[in-house]
């Protein structure tokens, strides 16, 4: 789970750093080794041209008689033994010892990492051929890809059962092998893969003369063989239905594989009117109307707090109902780096609350390493904990431990409700403090491009910044949810993003934000 933080993928340029110096010093002790025996190449021959141009003469003489004696003895015996002996046998080993003290990633890592690329690829719109260029709106974002890159990508999407990003890959892979000098993929394995992945997306004629290809490389391909042999099959099939039905064939049109792969897009995990919504935010192409941002404001806020009152702080309106703030300057350098130094070595890969078994589990759609941290751990704790009573006006009593979280590439948590919903109460029965009504998220750094806070029904996209805070609460004064607060965090496009989480608890907060006597408007609408 190493791609799931970048604090972790640190380690693995470590790793790569002292396998590079390893394999740098075998690939020395083999060329030392080359270089004497080569030595002995020009030595040996040499002399054999010397002898060679008159034999008799050349052995006539007693010193060369025994010269070429010893030659083809104890000196061969050296050459002999020089050619047996395997040099940099130590640096060999070393790779293996270095699986047991290194951090290395797993396979699954190589997948969690592709994965995370096709998360990108679909949430900012980034077309395969730019990608692959290492193109990023027009800027160079990262290496170019090879053939095998791209290869590795379709293969790993394969694994998945995700044929829609097999078949980009692949044919970005196809299209690369053209201009490849050294080639990195086969054409053959390219069209194998393309070929099946292109049937499983409903395109059996493509599917087909793909295959057809493949077997004109390789004629004796034995899935290729038999997979030809279903395909036609399938065709009749087709063929057959079609006559049945009464279709005179005449309306058919060639499916073009393209569009149908347009059709078959992504998966929809949820309401497909919130993921475009949640993907035009992420992108920063959708803003609340403009009725209600004329209405923002910003302004110094002591929040009845006779602290603050020598130091107010600064808030920024960004929604009114529910009303959304976001807290200047409320976090110190200094703080974050201790908060990150706490959480660092206790990071776990963040889970989600399973609500028919109580437990916790991984899932696709978080993805992130956390820790949390105590108040009684560090007065630096205490002290973000004491001013988060003073910016929200709740008590901390009951409120939950802070959780930092760090997300790697294409690290994301698809939209959620901070609070438990009904069936899922038993989230906090045991606790006895009741919902989570209230939210304060800091902004631990900036994000270089992605990974906003967004809320799809609100048109709101909040963008991270180093040392702010955003505040909301999750429910209405009658204690129900405010659905309006359903949020997300967008993946990481390029660099780091840190944030912790205080989530308030309804215990405890009765005098400081009592329970509203009436439904509000928005209420009823759920
Ligand atoms: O990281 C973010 O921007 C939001 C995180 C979040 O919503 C959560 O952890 O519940
Ligand atoms: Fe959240």
């Amino acid at each position: 789970e190493l791609f799931t933080a970048l604090a972790d993928m640190e380690e693995l340029l470590e790793t790569e750093a002292v396998l590079i110096t390893n394999l740098d010093k075998y690939v020395q002790a083999q060329e030392e080794k080359l270089m004497q025996l080569r030595q002995k190449v020009h030595e040996y021959r040499r002399e054999h041209t010397e002898a060679a141009r008159d034999v008799s003469a050349y052995l006539s003489n007693p010193v060369n008689a025994f010269l070429l004696t010893k030659r083809l003895t104890t000196d061969w015996r050296y050459v002999e033994n020089l050619m047996a002996y395997e040099v940099g046998k130590e640096f060999l080993e070393n790779v293996t010892s270095y699986r047991s003290v290194l951090k290395f990633p797993s396979d699954e890592d190589l997948n969690g990492a592709a994965v995370a690329l096709m998360r990108l690829q679909d949430t900012y719109n980034l077309d395969t051929a730019s990608l692959a260029r290492g193109m990023l709106n027009g800027v160079q974002y990262s290496t170019e890809l090879s053939a095998g890159d791209c290869f590795e990508l379709g293969r790993q999407s394969y694994l998945n059962g995700d044929y829609y990003h097999t078949v980009l890959w692949m044919r970005e892979a196809m299209d690369r092998l053209t201009s490849e000098v050294n080639r990195t993929a086969t054409k053959e394995d390219v069209l194998e893969y393309l070929a099946f992945s292109t049937f499983k997306q409903g395109n059996i004629q493509t599917a087909l003369s793909m295959t057809e290809e493949l077997l004109e490389l390789v004629p004796d391909h034995e899935r290729a063989v038999s997979n030809k042999a279903y395909y036609e099959k399938e065709l009749q099939k087709e063929a057959q239905q079609k006559i049945l039905r009464g279709d005179d064939g005449s309306e058919e049109v060639p499916i073009d594989t393209t569009t149908k792969i347009q059709k078959e897009a992504k998966p929809h995990v949820y309401d497909s009117n919130e993921r475009k919504l949640y993907e035009q935010l992420c992108r920063g192409e959708q803003q609340p109307p403009i009725e209600l941002r004329s209405q923002l404001i910003c302004r110094y806020t002591a929040n009845q707090s006779p602290f603050l009152r020598i130091g107010p702080l600064k808030l920024e309106e960004a929604y009114l109902r529910p009303y959304i703030v976001i807290y200047h300057d409320v976090m110190s350098d200094r703080e974050i780096e201790r908060i990150k130094q706490y959480a660092r070595p206790r990071f776990r890969r963040a889970t989600v609350q399973n609500y028919k078994t109580g437990e916790l589990e991984f899932a696709n759609y978080r993805i992130s390493k956390s820790a949390w941290l105590k108040d009684a751990e560090d007065e630096m704790i205490r002290t973000i904990s004491r001013r988060v009573e003073d910016m929200t006006g709740l008590t901390m009593e009951t409120a939950e431990e802070l959780q930092v979280v760090n997300y790697g590439i294409g690290g994301h948590y698809e939209p959620h409700f901070d609070f438990a919903r009904r069936e899922e109460r038993n989230a906090f029965k045991s606790l006895g403090t009741g919902n989570r009504i209230a939210t304060v998220l800091f902004y631990m750094s900036d994000v270089t491009q992605g990974g906003a806070t967004v809320f799809p029904a609100l048109h709101l996209a909040l963008w991270p910044r180093k040392g702010t805070a955003a505040f909301w609460f999750n429910l209405h004064a009658s204690g129900r949810g405010d659905y309006a607060t359903r949020h997300a965090a967008c993946p990481v496009l390029t660099g780091t993003k840190w944030v912790s989480n205080k989530w308030i608890h309804e215990r405890g907060q009765e005098f400081r934000r009592p329970c509203g006597l009436h439904l509000d408007r928005s209420e009823e609408e759920f």
